[in-house]
């Protein structure tokens, strides 16, 4: 089909037709092997400020679900690891699989998780838009954080409660006041590599930061994610919206840093 996506007519073997940076030489995701990582003290450690973070609207982009955030100004933030200064909240979205199965987009030591969730960022100290900064090779910086499955995530409930609203593509809701530091590890420990977008268009601007400790979500939380459909509410094609995530692709030299020992 004309538009890119997870089938078998459109799904990432076929995107390099459209997107031939698919075949790039920092393409995300990629399979992190943490005994192939050097640890790198300089590496700052993470810092999220997003307690002034204003979330706006929820929505069904027709790949994923995405919370949009209030980005005019520096109000929430990521900085440390390889940075070289503090990059903006833009929106963060998951990535996840079928019912029991895998759906995460990097891998570590070829182990999935069932999901992953991205929070994305630009360099608005350097760039004027989010679009120039994602044409940019040290534009974008997202934060991927694997879940795995196991008890009920007390915090993603305020996101999955919602998901019915945005159940079809083009659908958008009001979700305000939700800061997204309540879904994040324990630890803060990451790996960090120069990749890219791993959605069409593939663009090799993003610096990834991808922490080590996984956090918990129930199965039930995860079939909420799996009631959302591809199709817009008016199509006649309903397609479950699950298995939305890129494989690993090839590391071609790139060196992963480990924050850790
Ligand atoms: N899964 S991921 O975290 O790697 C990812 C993050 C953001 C985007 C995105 O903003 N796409 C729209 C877009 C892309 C480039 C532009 F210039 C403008 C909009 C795509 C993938
Ligand atoms: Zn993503």
């Amino acid at each position: 089909g004309s538009t890119w996506g997870y089938g078998e007519e459109n799904g990432p073997s076929l995107w390099h037709k459209d997107y031939p940076v698919a075949q790039g030489s920092r393409q995300s995701p990629i399979d992190i092997v943490p005994s192939e990582a050097s640890f790198d003290p300089r590496l700052a450690p993470i810092q999220l400020s997003y307690d002034q973070c204003t979330s706006i609207n929820i929505s069904n982009n027709g790949h994923s679900v995405v919370v949009e955030f209030d980005d005019s100004d520096d109000r929430s933030v990521i900085h440390g690891g390889a940075l070289p200064n503090p990059y903006r909240l833009r929106q963060f979205h998951f990535h996840w699989g079928e019912k029991g199965c895998h759906g995460s987009e990097h891998t570590v030591a070829g182990k999935a998780f069932v999901s992953e969730l991205h929070l994305v960022h630009w360099n608005a100290e350097k760039y004027k838009t989010f679009g120039q900064a994602a044409q940019e090779p040290d534009g974008l910086s997202v934060l991927g954080i694997f879940l795995e499955t196991g008890d009920d995530h007390r915090w993603l409930h305020k996101i999955t409660d919602a998901l019915y609203m945005v159940k079809f593509k083009g659908s958008v809701s009001d979700f305000k006041g939700f800061n997204p530091k309540c879904l994040l590890p324990s630890s803060l420990h990451f790996w960090t590599y120069p990749g890219s977008l791993t959605t069409p268009p593939l663009h090799e601007s993003v610096i990834w930061i991808v922490l080590k400790e996984p956090i918990v979500v129930s199965e039930k939380q995860m079939g909420k994610f799996r009631m959302l459909v591809f199709n817009g509410e008016e199509e006649d094609s309903r397609s479950r919206m699950e298995n939305n995530f890129r494989s690993p692709q090839p590391l071609k030299g790139r060196k992963v840093l480990a924050s850790f020992k």
